[in-house]
């Protein structure tokens, strides 16, 4: 699947205590995706236990959520060609250990808790979609289609 789409991706508490929001957004701009959706929140148990769902039998999950709600995220829409997948390829893999440097959990992740970032995933159909109607209402995302940016090109 190649199509123009919208995706999930969220600064992680780790992520956001380090300081690492301006950076992970710039590789997103400078890779040409656009920001359609931010918000900078504190994710509740409720929220939490709904997003890790299908991890709800893991042994990790409890310190998943534990992790989550810890502080603040930032939680943010992207939109562009293949988005989901390419926001993925960016990431790097779940464990840091396995993920190439240039990638984002490659340069900044510590280990499979602590990775950095979330990014819906590209082989779940549907789950960028999902994900962005559990963390946002539609009038919070911006339709660049009809934003006027002539101006940018006078
Ligand atoms: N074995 C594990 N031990 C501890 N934490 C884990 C383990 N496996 C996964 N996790 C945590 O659960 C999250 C969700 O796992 P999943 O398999 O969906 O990975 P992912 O899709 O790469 O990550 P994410 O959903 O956060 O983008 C991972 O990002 C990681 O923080």
């Amino acid at each position: 699947m190649s199509e123009h789409e919208r995706t999930f991706v969220m600064v992680k508490p780790d992520g956001v205590q380090r300081g690492l929001i301006g950076d992970i957004v710039s590789r997103f701009e400078d890779r040409g995706l656009k920001m359609v959706g931010g918000k900078f929140m504190q994710i509740d148990q409720e929220l939490a236990e709904e997003h890790y769902g299908e991890h709800e039998d893991k042994p990790f999950f409890d310190g998943l959520v534990d992790f989550i709600t810890s502080g603040p995220v930032f939680a943010m829409v992207w939109e562009g060609q293949d988005a989901t997948r390419q926001v993925r390829t960016m990431m790097g893999e779940t464990d840091p250990a396995e993920s190439a440097p240039g990638t984002i959990r490659g340069d900044y992740g510590l280990d499979l808790g602590r990775n950095v970032i979330h990014g819906s995933d590209h082989e779940d159909e549907g789950a960028n979609e999902r994900e962005i109607e559990l963390f946002f209402d539609e009038d919070e995302l911006v339709d660049w289609d009809q934003i006027d940016s002539s101006w940018l090109y006078e």
